[in-house]
């Protein structure tokens, strides 16, 4: 569904991606982990086409991207939900989820309410519409921005998002609030009999376990390791046991 060929990105002289091949394939759930600051939201953000590689190439099911998603059509529709909700505060939550069909289609507004409800009772929460951001907690506000990623016009197909990409969904969450969204994650996948595509990045051990079914290792700008979730359990790399015994010995090295 989606394929990296030689990906290369550098800030200044920062080289975060260095030569990185990956493919994502149609209904699987892959996740990328790997220690702070190695690149994991970059490739989500060049994949998403917010931001351009500096060298390689991506694919959308088989067609080139050319340039960022302003310019390129991609054949499918891709979302992000961002690390922080990204909600705008003086908005409600109605206008938020709806605010690509309020500012971009000709549809009614009863019209968008209804889209706009039905994908907030999706992620559990059909009666906040009328309130703001500021008056739900961080949980909420992550369900909010679920669902305006699910958000599409009804009659373009193509907008509606097939690979949903996640940055971090449960991050700052207790445990609890955590389990809801690792639910709410594998149900948006699986609706109405078909399955879409996602990506997750995550620190989170439970969030790792509960949503993925192939996971990556990034590292030094390569993905250094690659299996699932069981098998992060039995590998001896060392790479992917100190990463999750959390200790400061090994060839992770600890910045600052
Ligand atoms: N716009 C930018 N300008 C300059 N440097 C950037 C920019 N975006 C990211 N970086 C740098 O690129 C590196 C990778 O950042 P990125 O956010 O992709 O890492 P990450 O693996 O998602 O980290 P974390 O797990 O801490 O969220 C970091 O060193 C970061 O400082």
């Amino acid at each position: 569904m989606i394929e990296l060929r030689g990906v290369s990105k550098k800030f200044g002289n920062n080289v975060v991606l260095d030569n990185v091949d990956l493919k994502i394939h149609q209904g699987e759930a892959l996740a990328i982990i790997g220690p702070s600051g190695t690149g994991k939201s970059t490739i989500l953000r060049i994949i998403a086409g917010l931001l351009a590689a500096d060298a390689g190439e991506i694919y959308v099911q088989g067609q080139r991207r050319q340039g960022l998603i302003e310019d390129a059509s991609d054949p499918i529709g891709i979302g992000m939900v961002f690390q922080q909700a990204a909600l705008f505060d003086s908005l409600t939550v109605e206008e938020n989820v709806g605010f690509s069909l309020f500012q971009h289609s000709r549809l009614k507004r009863s019209q968008i309410r209804k889209i706009v409800h039905q994908n907030l009772e999706m992620v559990g929460l059909g009666r906040v519409g009328d309130r703001y951001p500021a008056e739900l907690s961080g949980g909420m506000r992550k369900r909010v921005s679920f669902a305006r990623a699910i958000t599409a016009h009804p009659h373009k197909p193509k907008e509606a998002a097939e690979v949903l990409l996640y940055d971090e969904p449960t991050a700052g969450l207790d445990p609890i609030a955590s389990t809801v969204i690792e639910d709410l994650i594998r149900q948006l996948q699986c609706m109405q009999g078909v399955c879409s595509t996602y990506i997750i990045v995550t620190h989170q051990d439970s969030t790792i376990r509960r949503t993925a079914d192939r996971i990556i290792f990034l590292y030094q700008g390569k993905v250094q390791w690659e299996g699932t979730v069981s098998e992060t359990q039995t590998t001896d790399h060392p790479l992917i046991r100190q990463f999750f015994s959390g200790s400061i010995e090994g060839p992770i090295q600890v910045i600052g």
